[in-house]
């Protein structure tokens, strides 16, 4: 069940109940609580002395018990052992409810870099929604974590494949997501980053121009590279260094681009482009070095916040639900240019660095816990062609797709905080 204490406003103070929306005559709404329940479930972690105590029958009713919770969409039956830093887990007893499509609106989807942060967001919307779900993943960032929840599921399918090795499946829908995200894993193999983006795009385009799927690529603002243009709009052309350490993950995206609009105008296949920016949200790796997961982990462990460079640099951020909302919609829909999905919100990184603590503080309070220390901000060098500025121009996306984004970077920061808190408290952070 998920948390009831949380509430989530909009900005115009209206509680948010549902993510999606029924739009091109795919209706891809679900509600919230059901969608949270699949990531920010209550851990059930079992006491050291009861544990002693407790015989394998006494166990299993203690875990029957809690199973059974009142209003339980969901629950899964992994344990945790604090005494021997163990979890163990057992089949699952019960999956979600997904929606029954009839088999006409029913569609076999391919979801590339599935168990990743993004992915596996929109694998639990597409499941929930009820269509058949493909994951294909190599584990590089992603984890299988992110997605065990639908192991077994007669909808789900988890293969474990490298997008740069060709892949054949029947498919109605690609959505190629695959590739390293965060600026330390991009960079940790930058040849092996090029190679996904040029070879596993060029596999995924195959594929799609074979099966005559819908194929959706999400590409990132990271291809307008340090914008002279801001807010950057989709007609920018960027100001890329093609030798900088960014190079790889931004001329990959950007000849991943091509690709897509080359198998657009020579094999007609049907192509959709997301120009995804910063998005944050539960399931991002804790340790991918990017600026929310450590400034949240920062401050729940009383660590100082690293600002790198002087803070000025800015950024915008978007929740992972309007960006599910987004990619679902654009796909849908009939736009075939570029489209940026992002949220306007921009800050600077030290104002930002503020509020991530005072919203870290906020829960803790909330939660009855006693603080060591109060973090600082520190500043650290900045990284080498760090953007200066990052804000999309997100009129395309309003008018064609009629998309918005919802969630205020408070709301979205909350919930995540409560994700990284849980995961604390589970032992596996
Ligand atoms: O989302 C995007 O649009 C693209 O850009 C981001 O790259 P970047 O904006 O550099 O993301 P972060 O690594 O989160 O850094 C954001 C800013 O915070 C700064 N930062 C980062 C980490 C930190 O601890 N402290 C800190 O000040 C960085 O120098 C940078 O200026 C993502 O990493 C890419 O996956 C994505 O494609």
């Amino acid at each position: 069940m998920a948390d009831s204490r949380i509430k989530t406003l909009d900005k115009h103070g209206q509680e948010i109940t549902t993510v999606g929306f029924d739009r091109f005559g795919f209706d891809s709404e679900v509600p919230l609580e059901g969608l949270r329940a699949l990531y920010l479930r209550p851990h059930y972690v079992l006491k050291s002395d009861s544990q002693k105590s407790l015989r394998d029958d006494a166990e299993e009713e203690e875990h029957a018990k809690f199973a059974a919770g009142n209003n339980a969409l969901y629950q899964s039956k992994s344990i945790y052992h604090p005494d021997t830093n163990a979890i163990s887990y057992t089949t699952l007893t019960r999956f979600p409810p997904v929606k029954l499509l009839a088999p006409t609106q029913r569609k076999r989807i391919l979801v590339t870099g599935g168990a990743g942060f993004v992915g596996s967001h929109l694998v639990d919307r597409l499941m929930l929604l009820g269509h058949d779900v493909t994951v294909l993943d190599n584990f590089f960032t992603g984890s299988k974590t992110t997605v065990s929840h639908w192991i077994g599921h007669p909808n789900f399918e988890m293969v474990r494949h490298d997008v740069v090795e060709p892949f054949m499946i029947e498919c109605d829908q690609i959505y190629h997501l695959a590739c390293p995200a965060s600026p330390p894993h991009y960079q940790y193999n930058a040849v092996k980053t090029v190679k996904t983006s040029f070879l596993g795009t060029l596999n995924m385009l195959g594929l799609a121009k074979r099966t005559k799927a819908r194929f959706l690529i999400t590409s990132t603002s990271e291809v307008y590279g340090d914008p002279e243009v801001h807010p950057q709009n989709e007609d920018y052309w960027g100001h890329v260094n093609p030798i900088g350490p960014r190079a790889c993950y931004d001329e990959g995206k950007r000849v991943a681009e091509t690709l897509t609009y080359g198998y657009m105008r020579q094999d007609n296949v049907q192509v959709r482009v997301a120009r995804i920016f910063n998005t944050y949200g539960p399931r991002m790796n804790p340790f991918d070095g990017r600026v929310v997961s450590n400034f949240i982990m920062q401050a729940l462990r009383g660590e100082d916040l690293t600002v790198y460079g002087d803070g000025k640099q800015t950024r915008s951020f978007q929740y992972i639900h309007d960006l599910i909302d987004g990619l679902i919609c654009l796909m849908n829909s009939d736009e075939t240019r570029p489209v940026n999905i992002g949220n306007g919100d921009e800050f600077t990184i030290g104002e930002f660095a503020e509020l991530v603590r005072e919203i870290v503080e906020k829960v803790q309070d909330e939660d009855g816990v006693k603080r060591t220390r109060r973090s600082e901000v520190v500043y650290k060098p900045i990284p080498t062609d760090d953007p200066q500025k990052r804000r999309p121009d997100t009129t395309r996306a309003k008018e064609s797709l009629k998309w918005q984004p919802r969630w205020t970077v408070r709301m979205g920061l909350e919930e995540m905080v409560r994700y990284y808190k849980a995961k604390m408290a589970e032992g596996s952070i």
